[in-house]
């Protein structure tokens, strides 16, 4: 009977990591990780591999559907993994957005350090960008969420007014890749589960308005990827965070890669 053998993974490119005397390891004999050359060393890495893509069915009729939704959103609140939040950002999203209000959430603030989590803080608020941390499975930064949207969007019923208008809901539209946290924010900001949530990709299926309080409606939105990922080292991040189909890659490459 032929003996079951681990298979043999290798990775070609890349610096070689240098072993410290305590045993850890360096890939550059500092303790700083270089993250510029991380990423040309998984550009490297990956143009062996077969590309990473991933655009089933329900995918494409979200992206259709969202762009006519739009019309109706008075906020977006656009929801990135904090640990790859760059790499979490759909390509054509400023061109959808224009200038509609826009709310970032970086959700799973819990798998960052402090440190990062300061820093990313200082870069977006010297863009001007309004930033909420959270934490979707506690339910950390979603009442804050809640206050910024509804304080955004007060225009919107102050028009109204001006217009002899009856007031109305403000309506705020959460969208972002796949398995970020949008359905576990509403639910944690309902305080019940309205929408489907699970650790794994492409749950949500379909886009469903859902009502917090008197004056908030919120639009949960199945996550969506471009058709084509052109930067295939952001795909392998979304591989490793568990952020795209798994049917997209191979796990062993993409667990070398991660190793
Ligand atoms: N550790 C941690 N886990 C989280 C956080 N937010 C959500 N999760 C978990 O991540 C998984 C995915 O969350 P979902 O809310 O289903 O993600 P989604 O963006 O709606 O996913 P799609 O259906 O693919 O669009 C669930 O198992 C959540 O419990 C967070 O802030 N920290």
């Amino acid at each position: 009977m032929a003996s079951l053998q681990p298979p043999l993974i290798k990775i070609v490119g890349g610096k070689a990591p240098t072993w410290r005397e305590n045993g850890s390891v360096s890939d550059s004999g500092e303790d700083e990780i270089d993250w510029a050359e991380m990423d040309s060393d998984l550009c490297y890495w990956t143009r062996a591999l077969r590309p990473v893509q991933w655009y089933p069915g329900h995918i494409a009729k979200t992206e259709k559907e969202l762009k006519e939704q739009l019309k109706l959103m008075d906020v977006v609140i656009e929801v990135r993994d904090a640990r790859i939040l760059l790499s979490t950002t759909h390509p054509q999203m400023d061109l959808w957005l224009g200038n509609r209000k826009r709310i970032l959430v970086l959700n799973r603030e819990d798998m960052i350090s402090t440190a990062d989590r300061n820093a990313w803080a200082m870069y977006f608020s010297r863009q001007g960008t309004k930033v909420v941390f959270s934490n979707g499975q506690l339910g950390m930064g979603t009442m804050k969420l809640g206050r910024l949207t509804k304080s955004l969007a007060e225009g919107v019923n102050v028009k109204r007014r001006a217009k002899g208008l009856l007031p109305r809901p403000v309506r705020a539209g959460i969208v972002g890749y796949p398995n970020v946290g949008k359905s576990s924010l509403i639910n944690r900001l309902l305080k019940r589960r309205m929408c489907t949530a699970a650790p794994r990709p492409g749950v949500t299926r379909e886009l469903k308005w859902v009502r917090f309080g008197k004056d908030l409606e919120l639009l949960d939105s199945p996550g969506i990827l471009p058709m084509r990922i052109s930067d295939q080292a952001a795909a392998i991040k979304l591989a490793i965070c568990d952020d795209i189909g798994e049917r997209s890659y191979d796990v062993a490459d993409v667990a070398a890669i991660l190793v």
